[in-house]
């Protein structure tokens, strides 16, 4: 089962990767950006140096996810992967810009996925007031200290993206406390994992 996390910053993704991770120790855990060597590469070259061109910056997140499938996600199709983020982030992100088109982003990402998709996507969805109040507890980085309203409309775009591209999805409330999110999740993968 390939499932992914999904959501904005601050929502919980890594506080459910580290917690899944004591529950299902013998799963493959990874990552977008940044799931392989050359991943990293790109990862560091994406939120660190970053690139002026929008083209170029979606090119080089579509060449990190090529590289995730081809690496991560094929190899290990048999068992439980989980990622922190995948091809509904690189849509959501993209359609907040407006810069691209939702059929020229399916496309794509079609493209550099070589039509293997998540089977199944947790969105983990902050309010605003929730959402304020953690951001307010961290240093933001770039993408953060655009504050909420962006953050809400990917957000929005998250779950717009997993409707586009067909994933079956579950929106769980991130407000809740971290057992009970991790029973939700753990409880998706019992159930539907089998399958
Ligand atoms: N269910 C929860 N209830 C309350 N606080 C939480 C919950 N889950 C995570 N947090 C807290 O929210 C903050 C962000 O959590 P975390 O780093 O896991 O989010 P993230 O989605 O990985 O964020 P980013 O994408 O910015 O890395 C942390 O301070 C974490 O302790
Ligand atoms: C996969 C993907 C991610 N992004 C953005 C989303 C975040 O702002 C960063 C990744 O940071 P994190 O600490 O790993 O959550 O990159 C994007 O714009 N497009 C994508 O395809």
């Amino acid at each position: 089962m390939y499932l992914v996390l999904e959501g904005i910053d601050t929502a919980g993704k890594s506080t459910q990767m580290a917690a899944l991770r004591e529950r299902f120790p013998d799963a493959c855990f990874t990552k977008e950006p940044g799931g392989t060597p050359a991943g990293e590469r790109i990862r560091s070259l994406l939120l660190e140096t970053g690139v002026r061109s929008e083209r170029a910056e979606m090119l080089l997140f579509l060449a990190d996810r090529s590289e995730h499938i081809e690496e991560v996600v094929l190899p290990h199709r048999s068992e439980l992967i989980v990622s922190d983020r995948s091809v509904i982030s690189g849509m959501a992100y993209a359609m907040v810009k407006q810069a691209f088109e939702p059929d020229e982003l399916l496309h794509l990402n079609r493209f550099a996925t070589g039509g293997v998709l998540p089977d199944f996507a947790v969105v983990l969805k902050l309010e605003e007031p929730e959402l304020r109040r953690r951001l307010a507890g961290k240093e933001q980085d770039a993408i953060e200290s655009r504050g909420t309203e962006y953050l809400l409309a990917i957000q929005d775009e998250l779950e717009r993206a997993a409707r586009l591209l067909g994933i079956p999805t579950l929106v769980i409330d991130a407000a809740l406390d971290v057992d009970t999110i991790t029973e939700q999740i753990e409880e998706i993968i019992i159930t539907k994992g089998e399958s």
